[in-house]
Order: C-alpha cells, then sequence, then structure tokens
C-alpha cells in the first residue's frame, strides 16, 4: 500500500471501460450487469465511482513504475475507500474564527475602547461618591477640580462608545456577509433532492431571518447595558465593589445571584414558548409566500377566503404564543424589579446603619448606590443577551439541521470551486467549507476531469444510456426506471413517448444530470458522462421546458442568461431572439429588450415566455436539446410560431423531444415508447404503427393527442 500511486481517473476509466464497460467488450468478459451483481465483498472490476452508492469512495492504487499496468490486467487493485465524513455544520465555532480572524485590528481597537468605555462607567458612582463628601465637607479638593475630571470622563466615554460600537459592528457586518454568501453558495451546491426536501421558504428563511438572528446578537447588543458591555460592567462592578467594602460587597453579590436565578429559570420555561412562537412565524410566511406565488390558482378557484381562514388561524397562533411569550415576559420583569427593590433596600438599612456608626464613609455609600444601579442594568442586559443569544442558537441549529442534513454535489461544487478562484467575485471566491471537507474529495474530484471535454464529444457521438436503473432519492422504493437502454444518435430527433408517469421526464433529469442513475451508465461518444464535471455538462444540454423559467430582469437579460458567465452583445442577443421569432413581439414591447418580464415571467404570454425561453437555448449552442412537452401549453398561432422556432434551434444537435401530440412525434427521426421504466418500442412512425403495439395503441386511442 505504502508504495501505491493514485493513477488519473481519466486514464483509469479509459483502461477499466476498455476491459468491463465498453459493450463492444461485453462478450468477452460477460454483460455489463454481471459487473453490478459481484458480492459485496468483493470490489467490481471498474471504478466504484460508477456503481451506485459509493459515488465518493474510491480510489486506485498501482506500481507507480507502470501506470499502464491496468491495460495489462497485472496488479490491478481497486479499493473502497474509507468513508467520507459528512459535511462540516454549515455554522460552527469552527467556520466563524478564521472569519474574525481576518478582522484582528478591528477587534483588537473594539476591545481597547471597550475597556475604555467601560472603566468610564464605572469610575462615575466613585466621582459621585467623592462630589458627597466634597458637599458634605470631608473632603479638602476643590469642587471645580472634581467637576473637570468628571467632565474628561463624560467626553471620553462617548468617544470610546462610538470606536467601539463602530469598530464591532463593521466588523460583524462584514462576518455576516462572508457567511451568508457562503451559505448561499452551499445550498446552490446542494443535489438536486435538497431541493425536493426543503420547501423555498424554509431556505430563504435561513438566509434572512435565522441569519439575521445571528447579525442581530451582535448589531443590535452594542449599547451600553448589552452584551459585551454589560458583561464587562458587571465585572468591574463587582470587583470595585469588594474593594470598597467587603461587607456591603456580599449583599450586592447576593441581588445579582437572586437576579441570575430568576434569569435562569425564565430561560428554561420560555423554551418551549420561543420555538414554537419561531415556528408559528416560520409557518405564516411559508404560507404567505405559497398564496402569493400560486396567486393565479387562488383567483381561479376563488380561494382567497379559504386562504384568508387559513391565514387567520396561523396568525391567532402567533398571536397566542406572542401573548405567552409577553406574559412570561412580564413575569420576569416584574420578579427582577421586587428582588432589586428588596436588595437596595437592605443596602440602605445596613450602609445606612454602618454610615450613622461611623464605619463607612458616606461617600463610599453613594458610590455603592450608585454600583447597585449600574449592577442591575448590566445584570439586566446581560439576561437580555442571553435571550438573543437563546433565539440566535436555535437559528444556527435550525441552519446546520438543514443545510449539514444534505449532500453537497461535489461534482458541481468542484467545478465551481475552479471557475470563482479565477473570477472577480471577491466575497465569495473561497469556500469556507472546503478546508474542512476532506483533501480525498478534492483529489477524487480532480481527477474526474477528463482530457476530453463533454460538449464538444456531444457535438460528434452519440448519447446512451445503459441499463439505467432509476429510483427518486426521496422515494427510494419506488424503481421508476428499469434497466432502460436508448441511445440518442447523434444529430437525430428522438421523440419519447408513453403514458403519464412513465418516466419520460425522469429520462431528462438523468440526461441534464439532476439526479445519477442509481445503476446503469450514460455515455457520450462512449465516455461515461460523470468524468465531466457537472457544469462543463450543462453547458452541453439546452433544456426547454413546457413551463419556462425567466428570471424577474429585462427581456435581453433573459436572453443573454444563455451564456452566464459571457459578455453577450446586444447584436448577438438580437440575433438569437429573431430566431426564436422573439424579436418582432419583444421590440413592440414599451422598453424593447429592456422591459422588465415581471416575477418568473409573469408579464409576459405563455408563447412569448416560450420563444424568450428558444432565443435563450439558441444563444447557448449546446449540441443536446431537449424538449418537454415545449408546446404543448401553447395556442395554435403561438404554437406555430414556436415550433418554427425550434425547427430551427433542433438543426444539428441531438434532440430528444418529449411531447403528446402526433405531429410533433411523428417526424422524429426515432420514437421510443416508455412503459414499466424500460423502453418498449423503438423505430420510426411508420414502424411502430405497422408493427401494431403499443405506440400504435397509444395512436389508436389518442393517448398521443392529435391536434
Ligand atoms: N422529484 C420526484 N421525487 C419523487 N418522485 C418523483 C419525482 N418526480 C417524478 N416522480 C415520480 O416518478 C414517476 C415518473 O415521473 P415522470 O415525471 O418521469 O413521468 P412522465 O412520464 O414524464 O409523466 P408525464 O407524461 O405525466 O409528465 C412518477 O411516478 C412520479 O410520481
Amino acid at each position: 500500500m505504502a508504495a501505491a500511486t493514485h493513477l488519473p481517473l481519466p486514464s483509469l476509466l479509459h483502461s477499466s471501460r476498455r476491459l468491463a464497460l465498453n459493450p463492444r467488450n461485453l462478450s468477452s468478459i460477460g454483460s455489463f450487469s454481471i459487473c453490478l451483481r459481484f458480492p459485496p465483498s468483493r470490489p467490481p472490476l471498474r471504478h466504484p465511482i460508477f456503481s451506485s452508492g459509493c459515488a465518493r469512495a474510491a480510489y486506485v492504487t498501482a506500481p507507480a513504475s507502470d501506470p499502464d499496468s491496468i491495460d495489462k490486467g497485472s496488479n490491478l487493485e481497486l479499493l473502497e475507500q474509507p468513508t467520507v465524513s459528512p459535511p462540516p455544520a454549515a455554522i460552527s465555532w469552527g467556520i466563524i474564527w478564521p472569519l474574525l480572524a481576518r478582522h484582528k485590528v478591528r477587534i483588537a481597537i473594539s476591545m481597547i475602547s471597550l475597556v475604555g468605555c467601560t472603566s468610564c462607567t464605572l469610575a462615575m458612582p466613585l466621582f459621585s461618591g467623592k462630589f458627597f463628601e466634597i458637599l458634605v465637607g470631608r473632603r479638602p479638593e476643590p469642587l471645580w477640580t472634581l467637576l473637570s475630571k468628571i467632565a474628561v470622563l463624560y467626553v471620553l466615554e462617548p468617544i470610546f462608545t462610538v470606536i467601539f460600537v463602530i469598530n464591532l459592528t463593521t466588523m460583524w457586518e462584514k462576518v455576516m456577509a462572508s457567511l451568508r454568501g457562503q451559505i448561499f453558495r452551499r445550498i446552490l451546491i446542494q443535489k438536486v433532492e435538497f431541493f425536493d426536501r426543503f420547501k423555498v421558504g424554509e431556505l430563504t428563511g435561513l438566509l434572512t431571518s435565522d441569519l439575521g438572528s445571528l447579525k442581530d446578537v451582535v448589531s443590535e447588543n452594542v449599547s451600553r447595558d448589552r452584551g459585551l458591555r454589560a458583561l464587562s460592567e458587571v465585572i468591574g462592578t463587582i470587583c470595585i465593589l469588594f474593594s470598597l467594602s467587603i461587607q456591603l460587597a456580599p449583599l450586592l453579590g447576593l441581588l445579582m445571584l437572586s437576579v441570575s436565578i430568576l434569569a435562569a429559570v425564565y430561560k428554561r420555561s420560555t423554551i418551549p414558548v420561543f420555538k414554537s412562537h419561531g415556528m408559528t412565524q416560520a409557518r405564516i410566511s411559508d404560507f404567505a409566500s405559497e398564496t402569493f406565488s400560486a396567486i393565479r390558482t387562488v383567483r381561479s378557484f376563488v380561494g382567497e377566503k379559504k386562504q384568508i381562514s387559513l391565514f387567520e388561524k396561523l396568525v391567532i397562533a402567533y398571536e397566542n404564543s406572542g401573548r405567552r411569550l409577553g406574559t412570561l415576559k412580564s413575569a420576569n420583569e416584574s420578579v427582577t424589579r421586587i428582588v432589586i427593590y428588596i436588595s437596595l433596600l437592605a443596602l440602605y438599612c445596613l450602609g445606612g446603619s454602618k454610615v450613622k456608626a461611623g464605619e463607612l464613609s458616606i461617600g463610599i455609600m453613594a458610590s455603592f448606590i450608585g454600583y447597585t444601579f449600574t449592577l442591575t442594568f448590566a445584570v439586566q442586559g446581560g439576561i437580555n443577551t442571553l435571550g438573543d443569544l437563546r433565539g440566535t442558537f436555535a437559528a444556527v441549529e435550525r441552519i446546520n439541521s438543514v443545510i449539514s442534513a444534505s449532500e453537497i454535489d461535489e461534482s458541481l461544487a468542484f467545478g465551481l470551486d475552479k471557475e470563482l478562484e479565477h473570477s472577480d467575485i471577491g466575497l465569495i471566491h473561497k469556500d469556507i467549507y472546503s478546508e474542512k471537507i476532506p483533501v480525498l474529495n478534492s483529489h477524487y474530484m480532480s481527477a474526474l476531469r477528463s482530457s476530453s471535454n463533454g460538449c464538444s464529444l456531444a457535438w460528434s457521438g452519440d448519447i446512451c444510456l445503459e441499463d439505467i436503473y432509476f429510483s427518486y432519492p426521496l422515494r427510494s422504493d419506488v424503481a421508476v426506471l428499469n434497466g432502460l437502454n436508448l441511445t440518442l444518435k447523434c444529430g437525430k430527433v428522438t421523440a419519447l413517448v408513453g403514458s403519464s408517469g412513465a418516466g419520460k421526464s425522469t429520462i431528462v433529469q438523468l440526461l441534464a444530470r439532476f439526479y445519477e442513475p442509481t445503476r446503469g451508465r450514460i455515455t457520450v461518444a462512449g465516455e461515461d458522462l460523470r468524468i465531466f464535471d457537472k457544469r462543463d455538462w450543462a453547458r452541453a444540454v439546452a433544456l426547454v421546458n413546457q413551463e419556462p423559467v425567466l428570471f424577474s430582469v429585462s427581456v435581453g437579460e433573459n436572453i443573454a442568461y444563455g451564456l452566464p458567465d459571457d459578455n453577450v452583445s446586444k447584436e448577438d442577443i438580437i440575433e438569437a431572439a429573431k430566431a426564436a421569432n422573439a424579436h418582432e413581439f419583444i421590440i413592440s414591447l414599451p422598453q424593447g429588450y429592456d422591459t422588465p418580464v415581471g416575477e418568473r415571467g409573469g408579464l409576459l404570454s405563455g408563447g412569448q415566455r416560450q420563444r424568450i425561453a428558444i432565443a435563450r437555448a439558441i444563444l447557448k449552442n449546446a449540441p443536446i436539446l431537449i424538449l418537454d412537452e415545449a408546446t404543448s401549453a401553447l395556442d395554435a398561432v403561438s404554437e406555430r410560431l414556436v415550433q418554427e422556432a425550434l425547427n430551427h434551434l433542433m438543426k444539428g444537435r441531438t434532440t430528444l423531444v418529449i411531447a403528446h401530440r402526433l405531429s410533433t412525434v411523428q417526424n422524429a427521426d426515432q420514437i421510443a415508447v416508455c412503459a414499466d421504466g424500460r423502453v418498449a418500442e423503438l423505430g420510426t412512425h411508420s414502424e411502430l404503427l405497422t408493427r401494431g403495439g403499443q405506440y400504435a395503441s397509444l395512436v389508436g386511442t389518442q393517448r398521443l393527442a392529435f391536434e
């Protein structure tokens, strides 16, 4: 093992494919499926990333002197990698510390100014005591000398405070901006099933309210009676009190102890109320965003009353939990006050009697009263900060439970990392998590990079789906594809038909690599897709759906999104729009190409949206084109315009068409009938009609709808 070396994955793939995966060689080593049926105790004779379930866990060893030994079949050893540890929590001290460490100077200035302003604050009661002693003639110092010292304190304290607040908040805002950017990036690189699992509202809530709570824990706790200042005042006051009078200090200690115990009891008793308050708030936000985004459905079903009544229930639940929280807060407030008053009364009695007996100076007694108030406010402020911290911990826990439970799509993340490194994006330039993800993964991912480029291969080679098995991760017990085999011939049109739920759109999702097959492989010109990182592969596939999604920017910017990394010229945008039959309607819009399309393109008609999506795909100029019911939602006029645009787009590209209309399907070079997760029939329109099988019956029963 020690002498072993890591072979570059492409060469391994090449070799192992020759040994086991190339269909032409299957006869010599047994069928491809034999590879998949190796007993679990023995790894299959191919790179385990190509079998399901161990996608990240493998590398290859062979003698360093003979990298070609794989070809010769000697010394080939495939070793299972130890299980890769799960991705680190999205927010932890280990993540925040490096971000804080970038602002050492600001932190140092904040701490120095904190000491400065706290010292000023804590010196004030001492000066008050001296002031009274001068007034009653117990101190020889001239009054104006003392007053000028007090004036210096009054000037210094706000100066130190400003320096403290500005530095601390600036530093924290910068840390939070990095963290927010990183978490957005971390969400964006999750596997697609992550987005199946969590609602959009939940994910946006992490970035807004939950991260907002983490931000507030510093930015809302910089005032005199909160956070670090409160803490430093508590510590400072106790030290001063003990140095002033060893007899009276324990009394104030008792006061603090009582208040702290009350705070702890309050904290425990309010945790469930606090949690349920937060959850009801999240439900309100989810419900409102769902209602507003489905406003047309609500309108068409006259659902306003129902939505209002459901919303009312949520609002009442929120109100109730808010009231319970308020009651607990007020109870705590009054009990805390009672404790403070009792302690003050005790101080007056004990301190007063000591002053009368001449055991304590009136100045110290006056200082003590001042410190009692300082201590009271500081302790209360500390408790409030604890309350904020409690909410913040709950928010951090929510963020971590959502993001850590999921898996990063490493083949996407790796490519993105590389691209960001060379981009001008500064804030989210380096993934703070990548350092935490085991080095092995990046070694593994760099091995994934093939010398060949997926996009150029797709211009010249067929796409083969070989023995594909697939279940959606969230419904792993339901087999959607069961050993599907299909070849999309290069530059030709393949139509996919079949009953609803037969798995047509699932094939599209696999071709686009939103999901990976559970078993089997997809190849382009004989190369397994998994040797390309996903961002490379994404450039090879243009997808036009029934419901194209536009961003709420201008028409021109939506078309330019076809090449999001490039500076697309206005001429290119116009050319693409013309090819998509969209130019005429675009120039008739109020601001032409600068007209905003509204949220999800809501300010345009279905046909207009579709033609902009086609223009975007034309600009992308990808070798593989997937049309998933691209014209099925359109009226006859729009359909003709869109179909013309699509015909233009399809030229010279490997095209997969899913359609219910016979007219769209019958001219395809081949038609595949999907049933029971397999291709049941394959041929041209006339061949399949002659065969009289499922396609003929689909056409006969008009389930493949005619115009
Ligand atoms: N994200 C998902 N998670 C879990 N199951 C899914 C998901 N998407 C689709 N399915 C299930 O997979 C099966 C195949 O769905 P698919 O959308 O591929 O069918 P289809 O042939 O395209 O149907 P249609 O013609 O109605 O669009 C269905 O049973 C569906 O419920």
